[in-house]
């Protein structure tokens, strides 16, 4: 997938924007607060209906204005292209692709896969369970149709055996839910066991040469492993019953990475867990290349936190995806272009846009 004429409205500090991007590297260069970042946040909002800085999304439009507007082509191969759009005003956000409304936003995200990367994302590693959780949830809506419905239908037995416990509803009630939950966690679980297999053999072989040492991904399922649910959850329910809720299972699970054995979080610096994280998400571009999806990869200040040394395998690793990507940096010339056939600069100066000739 590649955009191309991307055109952005009162965003933030951004007006006037339109943009030819390159098939290539993109590299959108320029002093602190001039919106570098908010040109990512523009295509991310294309993507997936929402920002990644925000919750609320009117914050972005622009101050004194009451709308912001982007709109893009999305070129894929083989295919003929799509038109995106999203506009927000003060009530609400109207998400467009090909002229029709976007009313399911995990569909979208798989008809327009992207990968960012930002100095946040360092909270894979550092931050709580659930954002890794999400993360995982993320990755298996783009690749597997049928993910986003096990994760509903999981979730609701989940929502309904709790309430059973806590009101104290009959053994039978509870047992016929715990028969759906327990069918629902094994589905989803296979899915994302298979997500963490598929994606560690592509890791393993992104780090090898990204950063010195074995690295490791596990999935954590919230359960004693060994053990089936079913019985698991019927086991505990006398005790679940006095709790009010269902100790074990999906909503516990967690993502273990390990480097050398050790706890990533514990043993990497900052720019080595930069590496780790970027080696996992080049790693999930080539399981989208297995499913014969190719992402935008937005990536936020990549210089940041890196020696010459990683900056230059980071990018060549970019390169080699063969993905559109845009990347922010302030100083553009510590960017090591290695591998790529290609690359446009574009300045960004208070809101304003030009391309570097
Ligand atoms: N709603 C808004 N209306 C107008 N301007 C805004 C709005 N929200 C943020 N801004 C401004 O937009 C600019 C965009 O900042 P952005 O975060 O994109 O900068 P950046 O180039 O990524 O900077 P840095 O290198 O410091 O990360 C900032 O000057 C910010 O104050």
């Amino acid at each position: 997938m590649q955009l191309s004429d991307l055109r952005i409205s009162h965003l933030r500090n951004l007006d006037g924007v339109s943009l030819e991007p390159g098939a290539g590297l993109n590299i959108i260069s320029g002093a602190n607060a001039s919106g570098k970042t908010a040109l990512l946040e523009s295509i991310y909002l294309l993507a997936r209906g929402r920002s990644f800085r925000t919750h609320r999304i009117r914050e972005l439009i622009s101050h004194h204005q009451q709308q912001l507007r982007v709109t893009a082509r999305a070129l894929r191969a083989g295919q003929r292209p799509l038109m995106l759009g999203i506009e927000r005003d003060g009530r609400q956000t109207r998400l467009r692709c090909d002229g029709e409304n976007v009313r399911n936003l995990s569909a979208h995200a798989r008809r327009v896969p992207l990968i960012l990367i930002t100095p946040d994302s360092h909270g894979l590693i550092s931050g709580r369970p659930g954002q890794r959780r999400r993360w995982l949830d993320w990755a298996l809506f783009h690749v597997e149709p049928d993910y986003l419905g096990c994760w509903q239908d999981c979730f609701h037995a989940l929502r309904q055996r709790n309430a059973l416990l806590k009101h104290g509803a009959g053994r039978a009630t509870i047992v016929s839910w715990e028969e759906s939950l327990a069918d629902c966690v094994n589905r989803l679980e296979a899915y994302r066991e298979g997500l963490v297999q598929q994606l560690s053999g592509h890791f393993s072989a992104v780090m090898s040469q990204l950063l010195p040492g074995t690295v490791q991904i596990e999935y954590l399922p919230g359960r004693p492993r060994e053990q089936d649910y079913r019985t698991l959850l019927a086991e505990q329910r006398d005790l679940e019953q006095q709790r009010g809720f269902t100790r074990y299972g999906p909503h516990r699970s967690d993502l273990d990475f390990r480097h050398q054995d050790g706890e990533v979080r514990a043993t990497l610096s900052r720019g080595q867990t930069k590496l780790y994280i970027a080696g996992l998400m080049i790693a999930y571009v080539r399981v989208l290349a297995d499913y014969g999806l190719q992402p935008l990869i937005l990536v936020d200040d990549l210089p940041a936190e890196l020696d010459a040394g990683a900056r230059a395998r980071f990018m060549a690793h970019l390169a080699e995806t063969g993905c559109q990507t845009f990347v922010t940096a302030i100083e553009p010339e510590t960017l090591p272009l290695a591998g790529w056939p290609e690359h446009q600069v574009f300045h960004v100066e208070h809101g304003q846009l030009t391309e570097v000739i």
